[in-house]
């Protein structure tokens, strides 16, 4: 685990050793349990041993049983561990009732998460994003404990107020959460203009969407390489959230049909609710998209776990009722191409390989330019202006001078065509 100073420079070079704990109510937590021990790995904690309670409610004082909390101290000092890391989000009352106890760092998995997002924030948003986050989770856990208690809600030790040596006093978080809050809405005006942009350009937006590590940057890549055999790459990594922030880039078609892809960060189960929240802004240009690729990894037995995952973060963000298509990603790993079992439309596809993209391609034409005619127009020479405007927007599918002009057989869009109706030859 690296611990960085005030100005960012690295102090420490240690490794955390972590005991992961996990409360079994009703819903089976064998998934979530997994994917906590891939969120540990993020934030570079080796991961000794886990252990599981299951009890019909949490204890409200230490989220797990009395008994089992002294079982857990005693896994922690043979283990030689110096983390707990909790499946949930604990209030500040068990997390210091717990360190009280098992005499160790006590974190959930909120922190858990914030702290990785922390370490990998890039933009200036993001940052401001996430520092909020981080200080809307430590806010309640500072009432009442005075400044004794200042570690709590802290971060791991990567990035963050945690290792800022930010004040404990509430005003001074609110005052910091006041000043965080006006930045972002700066920073938001600043992406209204740009959507305001896109919208004159009249460019269609399609968002790739779903949970972390299923390949959606990785088909963005794919994508532009197959479309301009250039790289114009966004970072792809076998890692957990390894996109933060959105990215986004224009594409056209052979056909001239231009669009907007967007990349967007991944989803995770019990993603924090404070998180989905300060990642709204950015998250927002998903509910502006006009065709969602929901990326699964079709490698992952459970993926339909991962599905509904990425279905209740999208409602949550009021993208719930967007025009959407599967793409099971990942299918070079799958021994037999077992058909997904779901009543919604999809595709099954290779980022790695690079199999099926015409299928990706062929969705967007699809659901994004399907309103085409056929026309045969004749372009005046002295109209130079409507055959290159023809030139970039449509497909032109022959061009032949004539006397009166440039007769052009093209492909293109109903509205286009309404307007250059009067140059039809037929
Ligand atoms: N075998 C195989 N690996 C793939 C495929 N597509 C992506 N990967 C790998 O899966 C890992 C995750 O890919 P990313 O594109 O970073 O995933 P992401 O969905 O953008 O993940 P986040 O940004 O974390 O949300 C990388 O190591 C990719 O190289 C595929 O079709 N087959
Ligand atoms: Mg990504």
């Amino acid at each position: 685990m690296l611990r960085f100073s005030e100005n960012n420079d690295v102090i420490q070079n240690e490794e955390y050793k972590a005991i992961l704990v996990g409360l079994q109510l009703k819903e089976d937590i064998s998934y979530s349990m997994e994917e906590l021990e891939g969120l540990a790995e993020a934030a570079e904690v080796e991961v000794l041993g886990t252990m599981v309670q299951s009890l019909e409610r949490p204890n409200g004082a230490t989220f797990i049983g009395k008994g089992k909390v002294e079982e857990l101290a005693e896994l922690c000092r043979n283990m030689e561990a110096d983390m707990v890391i909790f499946n949930d989000e604990l209030s500040g009352m068990q997390l210091r009732n717990l360190e009280d106890t098992v005499g160790i760092r006590v974190i959930d998995r909120t922190i858990l998460i914030l702290d990785i997002f922390a370490a990998r924030a890039v933009s200036r948003e993001g940052k401001l994003q996430v520092e909020l986050a981080q200080l809307q989770y430590r806010m309640p856990r500072l009432l009442g404990f005075g400044k004794s208690l200042s570690r709590l809600g802290g971060g791991i030790g990567t990035r963050g107020p945690g290792e800022k040596k930010l004040e404990t006093d509430r005003r001074h978080v609110q005052r910091r959460m006041d000043d965080i809050k006006a930045e972002l809405v700066e920073i938001k005006g600043n992406r209204n203009v740009q959507r305001a942009k896109r919208v004159k350009a009249g460019l269609p937006i399609v968002a790739l969407v779903g949970y972390t590590n299923a390949g959606k940057s990785a088909i963005m890549n794919r994508l532009l390489e197959s479309v301009y055999r250039e790289e114009k790459a966004v970072l792809e990594k076998d890692m957990l959230f390894a996109t933060l922030d959105t990215s986004q880039r224009n594409i056209k078609l052979d056909t001239n049909d231009e669009f907007i892809l967007i990349d967007t960060v991944g989803f995770v189960s019990k993603l924090p609710h404070s998180l989905v929240n300060a990642f709204k802004a950015t998250l927002e240009e998903v509910t502006y998209a006009d065709l969602l690729l929901h990326v699964v990894d079709a490698s992952y037995a459970a993926n339909e776990f991962h599905i509904d995952v990425t279905n209740k973060v999208l409602r949550e963000i009021g993208a719930g009722n967007k025009e959407r298509v599967l793409v099971y990603n990942k299918i070079d790993l799958l021994e037999n191409e077992a058909m997904p079992v779901t009543e919604e439309e999809y595709i099954c596809i290779s980022a790695k390989r690079g199999d099926n993209f015409d299928q990706i391609i062929n969705v967007i034409k699809t659901k994004l330019f399907s309103d085409r005619v056929t026309a045969k127009l004749l372009i005046p020479y002295d109209r130079g202006d409507i055959s290159s405007y023809l030139c970039e927007n449509a497909r032109v599918l022959s061009t032949e001078y004539v006397e009166s002009g440039t007769a052009f057989e093209v492909e293109l869009a109903q509205a286009d065509y309404n307007r250059l109706k009067e140059y039809d030859t037929i």
